[in-house]
């Protein structure tokens, strides 16, 4: 299970998108309020990163934060936990409006832009809006600014609402491919047993992420405002390293934690991805998705996918085979009928007709509307064969 120091120091200090997720026991306090002091921490570490300060290196990051309910309740009067799902919804609504307004005000005073992003699981499963989701927020990232994201606790209900915010900073980092999750929370890390329960309990510094014999070290939530527990942590490790992307589990209240995991130091619960990136995002490709149609592309295009690791333009396509949607994957084939790659099409296939041969100056006469300059961008592209 151990890995040597340097291997461990490694993951973080090379990872360049980094999603950090806080649960709302830290954010409220334990339910008495938002942290003021803790949240500006958090926001000028993640400035510091974004900004290259920790190392010289800038990074993009993603906040994933909880604490809407709570905040809601505290705000609305509300001393013990609604059972309804419409009032939680309605504390959530209350809440998020403080807790956004304490990030983008926290994040400006360190120079740093922000945005709100509400997502839910039928957001990440819809093809169409996972990669508009997708999009949205590395297009962001391209700007600077640090996304902080919820859930849009309003329009679920509990059959599909992730429930917890460890599942959702899972999902948002495979959402953007990002290299690690950071979940803070208020253990140093995980240990063999619940240490409120279990004085006994041994720290684990490091694992595979996956491995089972984590997930019966896990117990629920140590407090009435977390929702989780560590085993939410443990199977957002899981879900992570799917993508490629290793978890840290550490203590939000840790001085300078984002900084100094960056840094290499080693601090709280590493669990560390078995799988590439690369490797990973060829599998999902592979396992997940049905193939809705093709592309077939002239020589030039072929060599610019297959030798340069370009996107492929419109401009090299030469027909388009089936239907299919915007978000739908397609193979791209080159003129012999051999697949070259697969990929999420940023066009329908009847667009994508409009589209072949044209340059990008020509698609907004051509659709009414200017969108993407390519068909299938190369972060979404996966070589077949390679
Ligand atoms: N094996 C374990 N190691 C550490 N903490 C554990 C473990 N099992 C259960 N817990 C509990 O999980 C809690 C953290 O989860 P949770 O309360 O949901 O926090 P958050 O709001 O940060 O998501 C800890 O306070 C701890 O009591
Ligand atoms: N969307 C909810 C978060 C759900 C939740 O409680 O998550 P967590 O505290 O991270 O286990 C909120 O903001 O209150």
């Amino acid at each position: 299970m151990n890995m040597n120091a340097n291997q461990v120091s490694d993951v973080l200090r090379h990872a360049r998108r980094l999603v950090v997720k806080v649960g709302s026991s830290l954010v409220t306090n334990e339910g008495r309020g938002l942290d003021e002091v803790a949240i500006g921490e958090w926001s000028r570490q993640l400035a510091a990163l974004v900004r290259g300060g920790a190392d010289g290196v800038p990074r993009e990051v993603i906040m994933v934060s909880s604490g809407a309910i709570a905040e809601g309740m505290k705000r609305l009067g509300w001393t013990s936990r609604p059972k309804e799902i419409h009032e939680l919804q309605a504390a959530a609504a209350v809440g998020q409006m403080g807790l956004a307004q304490m990030y983008e005000t926290k994040l400006r005073e360190n120079g740093i832009g922000s945005a709100q992003v509400l997502l839910t699981h039928a957001d990440l499963a819809d093809r169409e809006r996972y990669l508009n989701a997708r999009s949205t927020l590395l297009t962001l990232l391209g700007l600077g600014v640090v996304p902080v994201i919820n859930e849009n606790d309003t329009v679920v209900n509990d059959e599909i609402k992730f429930g917890d915010n460890d599942t959702l900073g899972a999902l948002v980092a495979n959402l953007v491919e990002a290299d690690a999750l950071v979940i803070l929370t208020d253990q140093k890390g995980l240990y063999t047993a619940d240490p409120r329960r279990d004085p006994a309990a041994q720290f684990v510094h490091e694992a595979k992420a996956g491995d089972p014999a984590l997930e019966a070290m896990a117990g629920g939530a140590g407090s009435s405002i977390g929702r989780g527990g560590m085993i939410t942590k443990i199977l957002a490790a899981k879900r992570a390293a799917g993508s490629g992307a290793s978890t840290v589990i550490a203590w939000g209240r840790e001085p300078d934690v984002l900084l100094r995991l960056v840094q290499g130091q080693s601090i709280g619960t590493l669990l560390v991805a078995q799988t590439a990136k690369t490797q990973a995002r060829k599998q999902w490709m592979a396992d997940h998705l049905q193939l809705r149609g093709a592309v077939v592309v002239d020589d030039g295009a072929a060599t610019k996918l297959r030798h340069e690791g370009k996107s492929l333009l419109p401009i090299g396509m030469t027909a388009v085979e089936g239907e299919f949607a915007r978000g739908d994957v397609i193979a791209v084939r080159d003129a012999s009928g051999a697949e070259i790659a697969r990929g999420l099409a940023n066009y329908a296939s009847a667009e994508a007709r409009l589209l072949c041969r044209k340059p990008s100056l020509e698609f907004e006469p051509l659709l009414g509307y200017a969108a993407e300059p390519e068909m299938v961008h190369r972060d979404n592209l996966v070589l077949m064969g390679g």
